[in-house]
């Protein structure tokens, strides 16, 4: 290896902080300026130079230059500023750069472009991407559905870039473990597919068989030049991500960030708030706008946790409403997916049927008190509806889910004010507290990001060989009692800043549950020590 083949390699290089030492002995004397800087001095001036740059887009392409130079040195300043960089680094500012990845390409950033019109060079990919590097967590998507921004093709291969980051930010899973892949099946957005630019194949999506044998290629090959591999699926269109994740789940150790994380996630804000209110789950009607992927997830898991709480399945579907694009869902559609076909009610059971495609007159006919929003739909929680929900309850529960800032149901703050202050409100993207009346109302921000990261390092720990619901719901028990809910306009769920701390309690949640269940495949047995053995820290 010559000096450059070393400074070029982002997992090698330290820049500046190569010692004398380590300059001699690796060919790199003069090829650096001679002072030596320790890793704090590095962090310190990069921060600086950061903190120059004006916009968010320009402030995240300065971070992956320095995540495309030196690993260690992101990683360093991402877990010192954690809760500063998550909206740069991550959602929302990831819309932006998926929106203009062709545009403003660069670099690869040690991704893998899987092409659906060469399956045979799946496996060719894998190993020129992973390289020598030892691959435990894969991130795929195939960018039909990126956050709500929709259909992206080749440019979604950032929200697998992104996601890891997170995971190694938040969770401290080795960088050099990691690998983002794309699968560009084609796209059906027009502006692709015409602009001169565009990196992707250029022609609509391929569906069907030809589409579900790739998948299956992909994750045969993958199974098998990685072994104790954890597969991450993001973003995929709501016809697939349900069918992919109950095809494998029962078979590998693999998990969908949309339905799963989601859920886990929305799951520990509704326990968050029910702690201060001091309410049970089980006497909660819930209503799903948007019940897509993540609608669906999340309804299905809140669900679940009502069952395991007591409740028939049968008294459970009758405390849950799905409205989507057609209103409140009937079991007489014809276009019902798979997923909410369950939750479909009887038209007949409603007097004001013809009137419930509206979203405030389902609220006051259902009279829902959790209203969780996944419809993509900018500002579709209006003031009149969430009056409407603080006649159904003291405290309603509301959470406008959608991602990223443009397309939130509504805002935090407008939430608190229509409310007066009674609503607990968590959100997809990062929100400002919000002051009213006297309190400082700190929102949760209802993300997968808080949980996906310490689910992998729990499921990597323990090497699980299947991510099972019991593991999941663990997950989202573990989420309690880190923030102190006794405060005065209090979280319902913990800031992003504990992300550290929350991934850890995730992680051992995990591992011993599947530890419990007999999944754990790790020779360590103790997993409080697996989780921790397990973490990789930025120092040189
Ligand atoms: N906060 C989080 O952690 C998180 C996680 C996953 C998804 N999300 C967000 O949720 C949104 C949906 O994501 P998804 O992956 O489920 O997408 P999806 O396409 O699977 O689901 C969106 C659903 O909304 C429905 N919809 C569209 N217009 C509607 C309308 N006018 N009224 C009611 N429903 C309507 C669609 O028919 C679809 O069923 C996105 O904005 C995404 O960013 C947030
Ligand atoms: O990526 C996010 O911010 C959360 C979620 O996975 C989404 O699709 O919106
Ligand atoms: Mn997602």
């Amino acid at each position: 290896m010559n000096a450059h083949d070393i400074l070029n390699n982002p997992f090698l290089n330290k820049g500046t902080a190569f010692t004398l030492e380590e300059r001699k002995e690796l060919g790199l004397v003069g090829v650096l300026p001679p002072y030596v800087q320790t890793l704090e001095e590095q962090a310190a001036q990069t921060y600086a130079h950061f903190s120059k740059k004006t916009t968010n887009l320009e402030k995240r392409l300065f971070l992956m230059e320095i995540f495309n130079t030196n690993r260690t040195l992101f990683y360093y300043l991402f877990s010192q500023h954690i809760a500063e960089f998550n909206p740069i680094v991550y959602d929302p500012t990831v819309a932006t750069t998926i929106e203009n990845y062709s545009d403003l390409f660069v670099d690869t950033q040690y991704a893998g472009y899987l092409d659906i019109n060469h399956p045979e060079n799946i496996e060719a990919t894998l190993k020129n991407a992973a390289g020598d590097r030892n691959i435990r967590l894969i991130v795929v998507t195939d960018a039909e559905a990126i956050l709500g921004i929709g259909d992206w093709g080749t440019n979604g291969v950032d929200i697998s870039v992104g996601k890891l980051m997170v995971y190694t930010g938040a969770a401290g899973i080795d960088p050099a473990t990691v690998l983002p892949l794309v699968i560009d099946a084609g796209t059906n957005r027009k502006e692709l597919l015409e602009n001169p630019n565009y990196l992707g194949n250029r022609h609509e999506r391929v569906r069907g068989d030809r589409y579900y044998d790739f998948i299956d290629q992909f994750v045969q090959t993958a199974e098998r030049l990685f072994p104790k591999l954890y597969l991450h699926w993001e973003d995929f269109g709501r016809l697939n991500a349900a069918n992919i994740l109950n095809k494998y789940k029962d078979k590998i150790p693999t998990f969908n960030d949309d339905i799963q994380g989601t859920g886990i996630v929305t799951l520990g804000g509704i326990y968050g708030s029910l702690d201060i209110s001091g309410e049970k789950l089980t006497d909660q009607i819930y209503l799903c706008f948007g019940g897509g992927t993540a609608g669906a997830g999340i309804a299905s898991r809140v669900l679940s946790e009502m069952i395991t709480e007591g409740l028939s399945e049968e008294e459970a579907y009758k405390r849950f409403f799905m409205v989507d694009k057609q209103g409140l869902l009937f079991d007489d559609m014809d276009d019902l997916t798979p997923e909410q076909r369950p939750f479909a009610k009887k038209r007949s059971d409603f007097a004001n049927a013809d009137k419930l495609t509206d979203l405030l007159e389902v609220v006051k006919t259902v009279k829902p008190t959790i209203l969780v929003g996944t419809s993509t739909q900018p500002n579709t929680f209006t003031k009149e509806i969430v009056e409407a929900m603080c006649q159904n309850t003291e405290r309603p529960i509301i959470f406008p889910l959608s991602n990223p800032t443009e397309l939130a149901e509504a805002s935090a703050k407008d939430l608190i004010e229509w409310s007066d202050g009674k609503a607990f409100v968590a959100t997809g993207i990062p929100s400002d507290n919000v002051d009213y009346k006297g309190v400082s109302y700190q929102i949760g921000q209802a993300n997968n990001a808080l949980i996906y990261p310490g689910l992998g390092l729990g499921m990597l720990a323990s090497e699980a060989k299947l991510l099972t619901d019991e593991m999941i719901g663990a997950a989202a028990h573990s989420l309690s009692g880190i923030v102190d809910s006794g405060k005065l306009g209090a979280p319902v769920l913990p800031p992003f800043a504990y992300v550290a701390e929350v991934s850890s309690k995730v992680a051992e949640a995990v591992a011993k549950k599947a530890q419990e269940q007999g999944l754990a495949q790790s020779k360590e047995t103790d997993m409080a020590k697996a989780v921790s053995e397990l973490k990789w820290y930025p120092k040189y």
